[in-house]
């Protein structure tokens, strides 16, 4: 694509917008899947695989974002957070923990110091309905309260409308109010129905400042699906050769297993390049994956899985 395109689509109209997202290139949907599907059947070695499993913990959005959220439960998991396996202090301490603004400043209090990032879900979380006021509100509180990371919603609605300029605006304005807080734009890929729409989207938020793209919610199926972290890891891969931004990505959503983890990174590698082998390039939003990557660990480690009632809950 011509640096000229990519200039136009900055100006604030929709009219640019819409002519420069249609203008990306189709993603072949039969490829996306044939891909995405040879990439996961590769194999690694075992001492591959153990690094694997650290950069996969370390890579880990640590999530809870239930109604019936506690600050007991917040604590808990922000003590899981920093010493994941209490039996072993080797075990690296996750990259932040996910939930909803107002436990913030409790999950700011129980990880001072420890290196861990707080990540707030904003902008009417899951849906992202509301005015845009309430969106700025949600966002600035959680600032506010120490939030290091904010992930935000587009609006699905307008996306699917059309109305490009209107999710372009929402997100300038969020990241504004975000200050020096990253930011990470949730596209929600399953209500999005197809993959021109993920690459457009993608393309969308990182035009308009997304420090992250994220899958999505972990409210919607289906969530974080193999071939639509392709899709976006192409289109940090082609956004940073256009413009010289990295770009990071997490797919969060129904990542429960280290065989779903391990597939992500091989796809991260293979897609996108090392460059984005960091948690400071990509992370795994998920509320139940630790414990297995954990457990995983342990095997490699002993030669045994511990018990069920080894780790506490997720
Ligand atoms: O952002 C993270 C997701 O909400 C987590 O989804 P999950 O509960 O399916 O792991």
């Amino acid at each position: 694509m011509p640096d000229t395109a990519l200039a136009a689509a900055t100006t604030a109209s929709n009219t640019s917008l819409r002519s420069f997202l249609h203008g990306l290139p189709g993603v072949d949907e039969v490829g996306a899947r044939a891909r995405a599907a040879d990439l996961s059947t590769r194999s690694i070695k075992t001492s591959a695989k153990a690094q694997a499993i650290d950069l996969a913990i370390r890579m880990v959005d640590l999530t809870t974002l239930e109604g019936a959220d506690t600050p007991g439960k917040v604590r808990a998991l922000a003590g899981k957070a920093v010493h994941p396996d209490p039996a072993d202090p080797s075990a690296p301490r996750v990259a932040a923990v996910c939930v909803y603004s107002d436990l913030v400043a409790v999950a700011v209090e129980a990880l001072a110091g420890s290196g861990v990032g707080v990540a707030s879900v904003a902008t009417a979380f899951p849906s992202g309905r509301a005015p845009l006021e309430a969106k700025l509100v949600d966002t600035r509180r959680a600032v506010a309260d120490g939030a290091s990371e904010i992930d935000m919603v587009i609006d699905r609605g307008a996306f699917l409308a059309g109305d490009y300029l209107k999710v372009h605006e929402e997100i300038v304005a969020v990241k504004e109010a975000c200050g020096s807080a990253h930011l990470k734009v949730i596209l929600e890929t399953g209500e999005l129905a197809t993959y021109d729409n993920v690459r457009r989207a993608s393309w969308l938020a990182m035009r308009a400042g997304a420090d992250f793209i994220k899958t999505s919610t972990g409210k919607v199926s289906p969530a974080a699906t193999l071939p639509v972290t392709l899709v976006m890891l192409e289109a940090v891969r082609d956004f940073r050769a256009e413009t010289g931004r990295q770009i990071g990505v997490k797919p969060a959503g129904g990542i429960r297993t280290t065989k779903d983890a391990i597939k992500n990174l091989v796809l991260v590698n293979e897609v996108a390049g090392e460059d984005w082998l960091d948690p400071e390039w990509f992370r795994l939003g998920a509320s139940s994956l630790l414990n297995d990557l954990l457990m995983q660990r342990t095997k490699l480690t002993t030669g045994v899985y511990p018990g069920p009632d080894y780790y506490t809950l997720d």
